[in-house]
């Protein structure tokens, strides 16, 4: 979920909504105009004609609510009925795997060729094993013969171990997994399903008597979002024909229109429970609706952020932060330490886009490794009584310091300015104001260390 995804969408909404916001009062003919733009919008990013149609007289009814028209701010309100309506059409609250209280859980793979079946039972077995648990692959794509070999290597990659038996029959190959699993103590059994072009009877038929044979506590369907439409009317067959627990959304990295994302549930009725970022085997995200209708919306993803931050913070370090933040002590020395953590964390710019209202402005901007550089360089340069005071480095300590570090007094000048900028930044981030989304949803982390620095130009 990263640069790219729903761009044409996001865009247009954004418009949209920009309009409204822009307008002190709404009319209902405003509203109208508005919803007129949001259909064309979500028709445009392939999104089921139904489903829309659905969704836009769902807030267009809301919005024309006298209290809406005539709050304070009515755009920003019908933005609201929009983010609200949006997440309720993915599902409202994120889906978890059913584990059974009695192991091994079984977990069945399905999914058309090509859509990511094999890589995503490596990845969820991946997850799970970071989760503390001891998951088994299972290879029952018998018919495409490199499927094997494809999940054996995933196995050894991820150190997993792949249960296989060749050639043999499915069924057969499925049940005595689940006994292999007992003897060996392993608690989630993942069976990796052979797919097919198309859906067709022999492969429901198959996948029926797998069914039936290890009766699995989910059935998961994997489907490419780059299909579209095509991936909604996949998940509708194979639930029909199966019965299908929860969906794992691949592909969600590339330039999908968001068609997918947003009419999965409401034409199936079936969560996505996961949606697949990478090639990668930790590209597996859990998918949560508010969080990707706040990326769909240009709100940005804070909570993603938060917890991309938590993984690389340590925990009493990010503490520590958090303190120096509330009682604004926080100094370039915090600034170089975190820069370093930032490090961790991956490309910047896929960091930056989950932002609130930094994504489009961010778009062009290359963030730059060296530019990293010459920021450690030049705080290298300070005295710890700078680092401490920015406010002392006045024009003859900048000389200093641009030539103790090999910059210019430009860069430094720059530097100080946006560590400023920045201080200010995150006293709102902080305070949890000013940022609308920040901690919705999860009790108790509002704001919560959030304490980056952004060193762009
Ligand atoms: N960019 C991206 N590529 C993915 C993702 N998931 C899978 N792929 C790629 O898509 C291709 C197909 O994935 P597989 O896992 O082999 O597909 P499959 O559904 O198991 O196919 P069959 O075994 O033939 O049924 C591979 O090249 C994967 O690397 C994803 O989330 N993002």
């Amino acid at each position: 979920m990263r640069a790219g995804m729903f761009q044409g969408l996001s865009e247009k909404l954004q418009e949209t909504f920009k309009r409204l916001k822009s307008k002190g009062k709404l009319t209902e003919a405003d509203v109208n105009e508005a919803m007129r733009e949001v259909r064309m919008a979500l028709l445009e990013a392939d999104v089921n004609f139904k489903v829309v149609k659905d969704f836009v007289a769902k807030v267009k009814e809301r919005s024309i609510g006298q209290e809406v028209l005539e709050s304070l701010s009515p755009g920003q309100q019908v933005i609201k009925i929009v983010n609200e309506e949006m997440v309720a059409l993915m599902g409202g609250v994120s889906s978890k795997i059913n584990i059974s209280s009695k192991p091994p859980t079984v977990i069945m793979l399905v999914g058309l060729q090509g859509a990511g079946k094999t890589t995503h039972g490596a990845k969820l077995a991946n997850m799970l094993k970071k989760q503390g648990k001891h998951p088994l692959l299972v290879a029952c794509d018998i018919y495409r013969p490199a499927a094997i070999k494809q999940l054996e290597v995933l196995g050894e990659q991820i150190k997993v171990p792949v249960f296989s038996l060749g050639q043999e029959n499915p069924v057969k190959i499925a049940a005595a997994s689940l006994q292999h699993a007992n003897s060996q103590g392993l608690d989630v059994v993942i069976i990796d399903t052979a797919g097919r072009l198309h859906i067709n009877e022999e492969l429901m038929g198959e996948l029926r008597e797998i069914k039936v044979s290890v009766k699995p506590h989910e059935i998961l369907l994997v489907v490419d979002a780059m299909t579209g439409q095509d991936a909604v009317n996949v998940a509708e067959s194979f639930h029909n024909e199966l019965g299908v627990d929860g969906i794992i959304l691949t592909k969600l990295d590339g330039d999908t229109r968001g068609g997918a994302a947003l009419s999965v549930k409401a034409v199936t009725g079936c969560p996505i429970k996961f949606a697949g970022v990478g090639e990668k085997m930790d590209a597996i995200e859990p998918f949560f609706p508010e969080r990707m209708a706040s990326r769909i919306l240009g709100m940005g993803d804070v909570l993603t952020l938060i917890e991309k931050a938590q993984e690389a913070f340590d925990e009493k370090q990010a503490r520590e932060m958090e303190q120096k933040l509330r009682k604004q002590e926080f100094t370039l020395d915090d600034f170089l330490d975190q820069m370093q953590q930032l490090k961790k964390m991956g490309p910047l710019n896929s960091l930056l886009e989950m932002i609130p209202g930094v994504g489009k402005q961010m778009k062009d901007v290359q963030v730059d490794e060296k530019d990293m550089a010459h920021v450690e360089a030049i705080i290298h340069s300070m005295t710890a009584e700078e680092r401490r005071k920015p406010a002392l480095i006045k024009d003859s300590r900048k000389r200093r310091i641009a030539k103790g570090s090999g910059t210019s007094i430009q860069e430094v000048g720059r530097l100080l300015k946006q560590f400023e900028q920045m201080q200010k930044m995150m006293k709102q981030f902080a305070g949890g104001s000013g940022m609308g989304m920040m901690g919705k949803g999860k009790k108790g982390k509002k704001g919560k260390k959030l304490g980056l620095p952004f060193p762009f130009k």
